[in-house]
């Protein structure tokens, strides 16, 4: 990218970041925890992907979430803030030291809002410890689904979890640019495995008659996917 689009773009985000809702002091802490204790926290979504989760539970009155990729849960707890109380999300991590990290400000979130959503964080390999609790055969659809782990499995993530999307449910995706990697792949100008994935999923999602979808230009390249609500 060149360096004065790179510019703009830092700039309008940082605008829109303060042009949009605030995150909460929980947030902000979340933020600043990672920052200190991983000394690096670009894997966190942030607070304008996490506005749009937000906004996104609300829309959809969600009450069931499912999060591939929690973190330290940034995204988790933008969820949860925007749902009513009563509802789940299950979060999954496979990375102990987020885990431990998460796990803290989930039961801080809780002793903040007893009547908030429960968070379930499950560790281990995502699709592993789902397939363990079930969550794909039984039960209820999820209203929402955030995709935000790793990016080779992007297009067996989606195949499996579309089915289990609820009609009418929302899943947002993460990263669909990889850094420019997923179109630099498709014009054959690199051979990156991450970017190769990504891009697979990005062309069936734009096949995909079961949903509508739109590709945000929003940070790293955000999908938002909804699932027509007469699709099985
Ligand atoms: C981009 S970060 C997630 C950011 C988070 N959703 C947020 O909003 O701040 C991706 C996370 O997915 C985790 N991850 C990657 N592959 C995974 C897998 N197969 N199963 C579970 N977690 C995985 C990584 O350890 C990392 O913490």
């Amino acid at each position: 990218m060149p360096d004065d689009s790179r510019t703009f773009l830092q700039q309008a985000e940082s605008y829109a970041v303060k042009n949009s809702s605030p995150e909460s002091p929980l947030l902000r802490d979340v933020r600043r925890a990672t920052a200190a204790e991983l000394r690096y926290d670009d894997m966190l979504s942030g607070p304008l992907v996490g506005a749009l989760l937000r906004m996104m539970a609300g829309l959809t009155a969600a009450r069931f979430v499912l999060e591939i990729g929690t973190f330290t849960g940034y995204g988790t707890l933008q969820i949860a803030s925007g749902m009513t109380s009563g509802g789940r999300i299950i979060t999954c991590e496979g990375n102990d030291k987020y885990s431990a990290i998460a796990r803290r400000f989930f039961d801080r979130f809780h002793k903040e809002q007893p009547s908030g959503p429960r968070i379930e964080l499950l560790t281990g390999m995502a699709l592993d410890a789902i397939r363990e609790q079930k969550i794909l055969e039984s039960g209820p659809k999820p209203d929402l689904i955030f995709l935000d782990a790793d990016k080779e499995s992007y297009p067996v993530y989606y195949d499996v979890l579309m089915p289990v999307l609820r009609p009418g449910g929302v899943m947002v995706i993460d990263n669909a640019f990889w850094g420019g990697k997923a179109w630099a792949d498709a014009a054959g100008e690199a051979d990156d495995r991450k970017g190769k994935a990504v891009d697979r999923m990005n062309r069936l999602i734009s096949v995909d008659a079961r949903v509508e979808n739109v590709l945000l230009p929003v940070r790293d390249g955000l999908q938002i996917v909804r699932k027509h609500p007469e699709a099985s």
